[in-house]
């Protein structure tokens, strides 16, 4: 642990085109011969073209111009350690000849291609039976979204699918799922419930979601979403009422026996769904418990959901295609990141959400696909491609939002979603000389996506990429 502290952090000044000073060098040298104690490593990624490290200061979010300007290395390598952690990145040859010497479980020569950060999806509802392609066919005939909802269907027709599958159909779909994600560059991921209402179903989804938690590779935050919907033939006063006082305080005891691990709280806070109030009220009993906040408002109507986050500390919320310019400031101000979901806005024809706004106004800008029956996409680089034409993002700042600052949304950037010493070592092994290729080529990252790798393990390895 004092040894990766001691580990080399390359200094600000090292952006791409700029070479290292002799004195960088010399200081790189200095660190890395002092903690020589283990000279036996994972994984050596060597010479790749482009490295982009995303932030290289520690930053736990980038906003505003730091989100316009990423930090990348040229021709550059990186060292990861036995604990999956990364130790060193940085020019090529000064990693070769401060490791001369060391021994690696694999090394892979990345000589012409870019190494990105492992993509983080900061919102999805991946665990789900019964596919809604039916109701796809109707919304573009010319329903809306709350439309189909009102009339029984949306979250209404996954839930009666999702209370009679059984955990191991739920597993055996999510496995799946979550397979595609990991092959389209995304290494963490937001999972939420939602598809219950009712303490059982709810808690059988949190299960399915913990068990692959523990058994995949694919890193998980895991959300209880129980104020998804109102239940069919419930008052939202009833329904809050039981989430408060039924449903948390069964999942808080089976956190406390070590049986769960759930990490965020939602909830739909939506004209027709859960008002302001009893959004208060549901948030405030899992903030209570010790999650953390992170909801969908602002989605269909202004709600002054922002506000209401903000007041509250939230970490995120989600959606906010309806949100105001109030609603912004209070986000800048109090710190809680905005999730923005292009492919919602996209699939139901909604108003943009207003991402320019939010990045001048100095909100943490993050992303999500929002995987879920009524937006079927897994792939992380096509919402960067949506962000960026339909949102006008610049593909720094998607990436940035896809990131360090989604890894924010979750809690977890301290830990993820950048290329930084002592940070998990999650990337992806980009067969283009150009990390932005991933972006610009709409749906061409299964070509691209040579390598996906996970606290220093190879997870996925493509041998279809072409050099593009
Ligand atoms: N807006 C609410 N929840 C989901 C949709 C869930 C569903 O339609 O099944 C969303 O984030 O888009
Ligand atoms: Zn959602």
């Amino acid at each position: 642990m004092i040894a990766q502290k001691l580990l080399p952090v390359i200094p600000k000044s090292f952006t791409v085109h700029q070479k290292p000073s002799t004195a960088t060098l010399a200081y790189f040298v200095r660190k890395v011969t002092f903690v020589k104690m283990s000279n036996s490593f994972r994984l050596y990624v060597k010479n790749a073209k482009q490295v982009v490290l995303v932030c290289n200061n520690g930053e736990r979010f980038l906003t505003q111009e730091a989100m316009k300007k990423l930090s990348v290395i040229e021709n550059c390598s990186l060292i990861i350690g036995k604990d999956g952690m990364l130790k060193a990145v940085g020019p090529a040859d000064s990693i070769e000849s401060q490791f001369k010497g060391a021994t690696f479980d694999k090394v892979i020569n990345a000589a012409g291609m870019c190494v990105i950060p492992g993509l983080i999806d900061a919102h999805t509802h991946p665990v789900w039976a019964g596919d809604r392609v039916h109701e796809f066919a109707m919304k573009l005939a010319g329903a809306t979204y709350m439309e189909v909802h009102e009339a029984g269907g949306g979250i209404h027709f996954t839930v009666e699918h999702t209370r009679q599958a059984s955990k191991d159909q739920l597993l055996s779909s999510l496995t799946q799922r979550l397979t595609r994600m990991l092959r389209s560059g995304t290494t963490l991921v937001e999972c939420k419930s939602g598809y219950g209402l009712e303490l059982d179903t709810e808690l059988k989804m949190l299960m399915v979601i913990e068990t692959a938690r523990r058994n995949l590779d694919i890193g998980i935050s895991s959300t209880y979403c129980g104020a998804h919907a109102v239940p069919k033939g419930k008052m939202v006063s009833e329904a809050t009422e039981d989430i408060i006082k039924v449903q948390l305080p069964k999942l808080k005891e089976k956190m406390a026996q070590g049986q769960l691990k759930v990490d965020n709280i939602d909830v739909f806070c939506e004209k027709g769904v859960f008002d302001l109030d009893s959004t208060r009220a549901i948030l405030q009993a899992g903030k209570d418990m010790g999650l953390q906040i992170n909801f969908h408002g602002d989605e269909l109507n202004p709600m002054n959901a922002a506000q209401l986050g903000a007041e509250l500390g939230a970490l995120a919320i989600s959606h906010l295609e309806e949100v105001t310019n109030e609603g912004i400031a209070a986000m800048a101000k109090a710190k809680t990141s905005a999730v923005l979901l292009p492919t919602t806005a996209y699939i139901l024809r909604l108003p943009q959400p207003r991402a320019r706004d939010m990045l001048d106004g100095g909100v943490i800008v993050a992303l999500g696909s929002d995987f879920n029956p009524n937006a079927y996409c897994c792939s992380m680089p096509m919402v960067m491609h949506l962000a960026c034409v339909n949102m006008r993002m610049t593909m720094n700042e998607a990436l940035a939002a896809a990131t360090i600052n989604a890894a924010y949304a979750l809690g977890l950037s301290h830990s993820h979603g950048s290329l930084e010493v002592g940070k998990q070592a999650d990337l992806l092994i980009i067969n283009s000389s150009r990390w932005e290729h991933l972006i610009y080529q709409f749906g061409g990252h299964q070509e691209l996506i040579k390598y996906v790798i996970i606290k220093g393990n190879i997870v996925y390895e493509n041998d279809k990429t072409m050099d593009y």
